[in-house]
């Protein structure tokens, strides 16, 4: 089994603005130590996650730990409240503004609206209770499979169905 990764949600970096030592002539109101302490806690695990793949699995987990969850204080949680039809307009809106970005050759953008569309492809999957690893294994099943060799298999049938 795999490990069950953290749900907490990912709390962004200080900006640099934020770190910078306070003027001496405003001297900060002191938080309540326990809360502070949590904060830390949470920045530390988020920014001890890997920044790779696995980065599906646990906003998978997030996501769905948000379902039926409160829409005021969940994106994810308004977006599954609002049911399937429209989370799967949003998909196929960031759908249609990453393959802008992508026929632009604006590369940088193609990069934000690429995690837009996995975003809400996650959101997809918890609505039509799609777990990841369905994903994965299929995808696995297709590993060393050409794409061409595929469709040259499949019946004939099929194809002129298809036109
Ligand atoms: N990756 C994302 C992510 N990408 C985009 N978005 C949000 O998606 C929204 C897109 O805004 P839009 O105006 O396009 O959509 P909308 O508000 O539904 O507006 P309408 O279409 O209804 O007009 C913005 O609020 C973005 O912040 C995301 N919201 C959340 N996540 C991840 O999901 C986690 C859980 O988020 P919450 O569910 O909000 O706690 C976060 O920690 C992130 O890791």
């Amino acid at each position: 089994m795999t490990k069950k990764p953290s749900i907490k949600t990912p709390v962004k970096a200080p900006s640099k603005a934020s770190t910078k030592a306070a003027p001496k002539s405003s001297p900060k109101k002191a938080a309540p130590a326990k809360k502070s302490v949590k904060a830390k806690e949470i920045l530390e695990d988020t920014l001890s996650q890997s920044a790779d793949e696995t980065v599906l699995d646990r906003l998978y987990q997030v996501v769905l730990s948000r379902k039926g969850t409160d829409p005021s204080l969940s994106h994810s949680a308004r977006l599954l409240s609002r049911g399937t039809y429209k989370v799967a307009q949003k998909f196929g809106e960031e759908a249609v503004e990453c393959l802008i970005e992508a026929v632009a050759g604006r590369k940088d953008l193609l990069v934000g609206e690429s995690a837009d569309v996995l975003y809400h492809l996650i959101v997809l999957w918890v609505d039509a209770g799609v777990a990841p690893e369905d994903v994965w294994a299929e995808l696995r099943r297709r590993e060393g499979t050409s794409g061409i060799a595929e469709k040259a298999s499949r019946p004939k049938e099929n194809l002129s169905k298809k036109g």
